[in-house]
């Protein structure tokens, strides 16, 4: 069990000597410590750098072209991946169809030369702990991809001197039906060894059912990292508000005038704290209201702003209305009793305390 840290990490893909302002930063001056034991997600949209991290930590790629990488505290900075006790899972199960589970399980401990009497004991603690106990005499060729994966993970784990286990999209290739079974079973895993996990995903679904702590990354700097729950109720930047939760917070460019914040078709009044942060804010504004903040009412309410429902999903438990007046359109929980349906007209407030202020792509308040 290891923690893994980043300090002031960039890295370029660029050949040596590259003058740095003709440089291509797919990671930049990142710096982060994933906690010895913890289980962790890194998620992020398509090519802002979640790769380029992982292999950083794992040691395909040895150095970063700027700072360094420590694994336990220990300089890894310029070490190739052996030296690193880094396990990685990949989309793809690796293993070796040819053998059975159990020897794909041992391959690992045997290359290291361990006593076949201490590499039973481990691989069938391993198996146990996969439920894979009843297969190993099984070739892994008749596994399964969800089980397979199970053996990819096995492998990483079955050294009990691997520092941490990164697992990249590891659920990709995996059917919709095992996708379930196997999700749990990374996060039980987890939990059971105490391993410091590192999960890279774009399916924020994934993220959040697997990792106490996600680590949200775009253009190849740090945005955010926190719990789930820190980054669904404070969001530091106006993608991650839409990005988790479903349906993703609503988020609507604005100025600031007299009245409050101009949304085009619709000026929200401010409270005096709000109005002082906007008035301050440099770069451009945005609202942030999450659909369980927006109040919509039946009939048009004194103060309310009048939207047109366009859109009625109901999930059984409660509905989202996708509501639109001029060129806005936001989404708002309501009632499974709620009294309007498509084509009506509903009446709309921002309440003071669900609104997120974003200046320049970042949190204001
Ligand atoms: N070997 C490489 N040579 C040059 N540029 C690269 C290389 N690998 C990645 N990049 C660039 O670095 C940036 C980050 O890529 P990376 O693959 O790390 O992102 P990612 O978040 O893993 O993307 P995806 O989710 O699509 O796999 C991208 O702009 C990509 O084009």
């Amino acid at each position: 069990m290891a923690s893994v840290q980043f300090l002031n990490v960039s890295h370029s893909y660029d050949p040596p000597g590259t003058p740095d302002d003709q440089r291509t930063w797919a990671v930049r001056d990142l710096s982060v410590t994933w906690e010895d034991g913890s289980a962790n997600a890194l998620l992020g949209p398509s090519g802002c750098g979640k790769t380029t991290l992982l292999n950083l930590i794992s040691g395909l790629l040895p150095a970063p072209t700027r700072g360094k990488v420590l694994v336990d505290g220990r300089d890894v900075t310029g070490l190739g991946a052996r030296e690193r006790g880094i396990a990685q899972v990949f989309q793809f199960p690796v293993v070796y169809d040819s053998m059975n589970v159990f020897d794909n399980l041992a391959f690992p401990l045997r290359n290291e030369g361990m006593a076949e009497s201490a590499v039973r004991g481990r691989v069938m603690e391993v198996a146990r702990i996969l439920d894979l106990s009843d297969r190993l005499k099984v070739p892994a060729a008749r596994l399964n991809p969800a089980d397979k994966q199970k053996i990819s993970l096995g492998r990483g784990i079955v050294r009990e001197s691997t520092a941490a286990v990164l697992l990249d999209e590891p659920l990709t290739v995996i059917d919709p039906k095992l996708k379930w079974g196997l999700r749990r079973k990374l996060r039980e895993v987890q939990r059971a060894l105490g391993k410091t996990m590192i999960y890279v995903t774009h399916d924020q679904h994934e993220a959040l059912t697997f990792a106490d702590d996600v680590t949200v990354v775009r253009d190849g700097v740090l945005v955010q990292k926190g719990s789930p729950k820190d980054l669904h109720d404070d969001p530091a930047a106006p993608f991650i508000g839409y990005f988790i939760g479903s349906p993703g917070m609503n988020v609507l460019a604005c100025t600031l005038d007299d009245a409050g914040l101009d949304c085009g078709a619709f000026t929200v009044p401010l409270s005096p704290g709000l109005r002082g942060a906007a008035s301050r804010a440099t770069g451009a504004l945005e609202l942030g209201i999450r659909p369980e903040f927006v109040e919509a009412y039946p009939s048009a309410e004194e103060d309310s702003i009048p939207f047109t429902v366009t859109v009625v999903e109901d999930t059984g438990a409660y509905r989202i209305l996708t509501l639109v007046t001029g060129d806005a359109r936001i989404k708002a929980r309501v009632a499974e009793n709620f009294a309007a349906g498509e084509g009506e007209t509903v009446g709309v407030r921002f309440p003071q305390a669900g609104i997120k202020l974003f200046a320049g792509g970042r949190r204001l308040v």
